[in-house]
């Protein structure tokens, strides 16, 4: 008999009744949670989870939450958790930084159509609840879209969470409404066959966190989360932590120095937010403290913005030691655009002629710019205009920035000379040549606008996905694309770094491919495999009964333990697992993708095989053995109970997160969900995993579920080998680890006959030719849309070495992937895409799999 705790299903009843909409972005709750004490200084906020990683990491204990000795359990009981007073919101005001290039790019940003944080703060709600649904603020610019208005009519919001400058609900997705066929990327609200609880589950699901835990917002903080660099308590005290007023009134100091402690405060208001994310912060305060630097407005229209790529001229006074750094050679483009014979000499050269391009006007004398030394070099023709002397001059300076050759004098013969081919050499930079990734990856051969846009696939947190065709070869990819000045503004460098990094790391059949990545002067963009089958999510949404057979469940959980396998073994720490991640190929099989949320453990170690002969095991756990880390990331009802308690995690959230995720495909709702997230919190703090008494779940799939969900991570299963812990579990007896590639997957997305099979076109003049997304009559943010489309699949790549040392995003490199990298090897040509239905698999063997009953 099993002893099994039956649950009266209350988490059945939640996911139905819910009115949260699963878009609650956490990121946004830290200023709310904490906010600035009215008239009190502005470095008087408290710190939340800024634990120091070095603590966590020196120890490399397991934390076990029974152990009352080690005092990080909050212990808190539900009523405190649901009577704590909500705290209020304050926005950081980071749209009035007067110094640095965050200035610039919030500037072209606001310029193109993002709301200004004034409109934000004052968009605010007074007095918001704690978690904050996104989709609140953002469904009023929203409005007008028919999606919305018909989605609200039954009552429930859009489901993802979308960025406030980017307020789209695509074409597309209004007519997905209308039909039954699903597509892979339209709201489950939108799926007939799914009807109301289709809806609620999809609704009620919240999403990714990122950094605040608002946990320890009601709960005050445990005091190892308070560092003594963050925290002084003589500035706070508790009657004035949540007022807002002086930092939503007291304007940012314009000097220099002001500016710097100004940000340094506003950082100390953030500094609730966990390690990674001060790293963060700093990091922009290090790029913005670079000296009081104004930027030229940016052109309206896409053709001025293109087209104005080269003339921005600068003035002498703008060379500021801060800005020019010695180290840092100025780019010959720079030197082009330069009126300053002073400049040349001081930095060595030769001195200029005067400018052959652009004069420096009165206007620019009078509002000195920083020369912009990615926008000139981004424009092709503009090498080419180079004066002689000049470009002597650049190629001097480029042999002592990159370490290339000079230029040859043959070069130089004639004043508008062409660049020699050799000029172009090297265009990847030293850091890519460093990475471990760089066998793998040549210099960039594709940009913007190499592909056509066919339609937004999806919009997540900070970037947009479209589906696109590579105008040369029609192979379909997905284009990951985000607003650099979103990124700065919203504090996420270092996480699109790292999901460069983990992308262009890793090389497996289960994890989304890589294959170009870029940046031009306002985007970055992530080239990735297009899996035709969508969301794991919403394929398990179509099914009646939201779920799928145990045999199923141990197809894709086998694939995903297989996936975190490698990962682990890279020294990479997932922590966002959730259906929502998990793509489907066209093959049927599945492809891990968004790694913002990733983090790579220092030192990492090589994976040691221990045991007998007989019976060895590979230790994978070992590979980022006493990493920790203090982010307070994951998805609400996916997180593991050590970060909410918020003294350090490790590679050990990743599999609570597969023990829920086996427990939501096999029952169709997660085990700890609650009727708001801090219930959902103490439910994982202090539930044991119950199952519900009407499914046929066999004893060792609960078993296993049951030992992923321990709530100390040190007893977790996983936690003394890794993954092979999980491997050698009863329940994946059968599988055949090594052959997962080749099993046939329980579900295949089909093509319906609407879809574009561009294998299948004629050569005739269709071929190629797509059906791209009509048009809305909502035309404001159609056009808005649009406008900023057009920039994005226009603008040029800018080269690696032309990104300056001081740019936030200089680490992210543009490269390509080489051919035999190259996984269409593997699973074929990817140019088909349409509205889809999950069919299944016919060809799927039943032989191993028997029916479970309730014993
Ligand atoms: N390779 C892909 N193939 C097909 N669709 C994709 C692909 N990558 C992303 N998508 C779609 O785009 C959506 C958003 O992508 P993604 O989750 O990577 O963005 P994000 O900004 O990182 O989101 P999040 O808020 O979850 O971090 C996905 O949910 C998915 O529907």
């Amino acid at each position: 008999m099993d002893n099994l705790q039956v649950l009266s299903q209350p988490s059945l009843v939640n996911s139905g009744n819910a009115e949260r909409s699963r878009s609650v972005s956490f990121s946004k709750l830290i200023p709310r949670s904490f906010r600035k004490p009215s008239g009190s200084s502005p470095g008087a906020e408290i710190v939340a989870g800024s634990t120091s990683l070095a603590e966590g990491a020196e120890t490399g204990e397991a934390l076990d939450s029974e152990d009352p000795s080690r005092g990080t359990d909050p212990q808190v009981t539900e009523e405190q958790l649901s009577e704590a007073t909500p705290p209020q919101q304050v926005s950081p005001d980071l749209a009035t930084p007067q110094t640095g290039k965050l200035s610039a790019r919030l500037k072209k940003m606001f310029k193109s159509g993002s709301k200004t944080p004034d409109r934000e703060a004052s968009e605010t709600p007074d007095s918001t609840p704690e978690i904050r649904n996104d989709e609140k603020g953002e469904s009023e610019q929203h409005q007008a879209l028919e999606a919305d208005e018909h989605l609200q009519t039954i009552g429930t919001p859009i489901g993802r969470a979308r960025s406030p400058s980017t307020p789209i609900m695509p074409s597309h997705v209004l007519q997905s409404k209308l039909d039954n066929t699903y597509s892979p990327n339209q709201p489950v609200s939108s799926i007939k066959d799914g009807s109301r609880s289709a809806v609620d589950r999809r609704n009620t699901r919240s999403d990714t966190v990122r950094s605040s835990n608002p946990y320890f917002a009601c709960q005050g903080l445990p005091p190892h989360a308070l560092s003594s660099q963050d925290f002084d308590p003589a500035n706070v005290s508790n009657s004035t932590r949540y007022d807002d007023s002086t930092i939503l009134m007291t304007p940012p100091p314009t000097s220099s120095t002001g500016a710097t402690s100004y940000f340094q405060n506003e950082y100390r208001n953030n500094s609730n937010k966990s390690l990674n994310d001060i790293n963060e912060n700093e990091e922009v305060e290090e790029f913005k403290s670079s000296g009081p630097v104004d930027y030229p407005p940016t052109p309206k229209s896409p053709a001025e913005r293109v087209a104005s790529a080269p003339t921005v001229p600068f003035s002498r006074s703008s060379l500021s030691p801060q800005i020019f750094p010695e180290k840092m050679i100025p780019s010959p483009l720079i030197i082009v655009n330069a009126n300053s014979s002073d400049f040349s000499e001081q930095n060595g050269m030769p001195p200029l002629p005067p400018p052959a391009i652009h004069e420096l006007s009165e206007e620019s004398e009078a509002s000195p710019v920083k020369p912009t030394l990615r926008r000139v070099a981004s424009e092709p023709n503009a090498l080419k205009k180079l004066p002689a002397p000049a470009l002597a001059a650049a190629a001097k300076s480029r042999g002592r920035h990159s370490g290339s050759a000079p230029l040859s004098s043959s070069a130089m013969t004639s004043p508008t000379t062409e660049f020699p081919a050799d000029f172009d050499e090297p265009q990847r930079s030293r850091r890519l040549r460093n990475k471990s990734f760089s066998s793998k990856f040549k210099e960039v051969i594709v940009g913007p606008k190499s592909f056509e846009k066919i339609k937004l696939l999806g919009q997540g947190d900070v970037g947009k996905v479209y589906l696109v065709k590579e105008k040369e070869t029609n192979r379909l990819y997905a284009l990951k694309i985000f607003s650099k000045a979103e990124m700065i503004k919203r504090k996420k460098i270092k996480r699109i770094l790292a999901e460069q990094e983990i992308l262009a790391t890793s090389n497996h059949p289960f994890i989304v491919t890589l294959y170009h990545s870029f940046q031009s002067e306002d985007y970055l963009y992530l080239c990735m495999e297009y899996c035709m089958g969508g969301e794991f999510f919403r394929a398990l949404q179509t099914r009646k009964t939201k779920c799928i057979e145990e045999e199923d469940a141990r197809f894709y959980s086998s694939e995903v333990t297989a996936a975190i396998e490698y990962l682990h073994l890279m020294g990479f720490i997932y922590r966002d697992l959730k259906p929502e991640n998990i793509l489907l190929h066209k093959s049927g099989h599945i492809m891990l993708s968004d790694f913002d949320l990733s983090v790579q453990a220092k030192d990492t170690k090589n994976p040691v095989v221990k045991g007998s002969a007989q019976a060895s095991m590979v230790d994978t756990r070992i590979c980022s053995d006493g990493f920790r880390t203090n982010s307070f990331v994951g998805t609400e009802e996916y997180i593991a109970p050590e970060v909410i308690r918020g003294n350090g995690h490790t590679a050990a959230v990743d599999w609570w997160t597969l023990g829920i995720l086996i427990y939501e495909m096999l029952f169709g709702f997660t085990p700890f969900k609650g009727d708001n997230t801090n219930k959902t919190f103490s439910n994982v703090l202090k539930n044991e995993v119950s199952f519900p008494n009407n499914n046929e779940v066999s004893r060792s799939c609960k078993d296993l579920i049951r030992k992923l969900l321990i709530k100390s991570e040190g007893k977790r299963l996983g936690s003394k080998f890794g993954a092979s812990d999980i491997k050698k579990h009863a329940f994946f007896k059968k599988v055949q680890w090594s052959l997962l590639r080749n099993q046939e997957p329980p579900l295949l997305p089909v093509l319906t006959e609407n879809g574009y099979d561009f294998t299948r076109l004629s050569s005739n003049a269709n071929k190629g030719t797509v059906k791209k997304e009509s048009p809305s009559t909502h035309s404001g943010v159609v056009d808005a849309m649009a406008e900023q489309e057009k920039i994005m699949f226009e603008e040029q790549v800018e080269r690696d070495d032309i990104v300056s040392d001081d740019d936030p995003f200089h680490d992210f490199n543009s490269m390509s992937l080489m051919k035999q990298d190259n996984n269409s090897l593997i699973y074929g040509d990817n140019n088909s895409y349409g509205k889809i239905s999950y069919t299944p698999n016919q060809n799927r063997s039943r032989s191993n799999s028997h029916r479970f009953f309730k014993r």
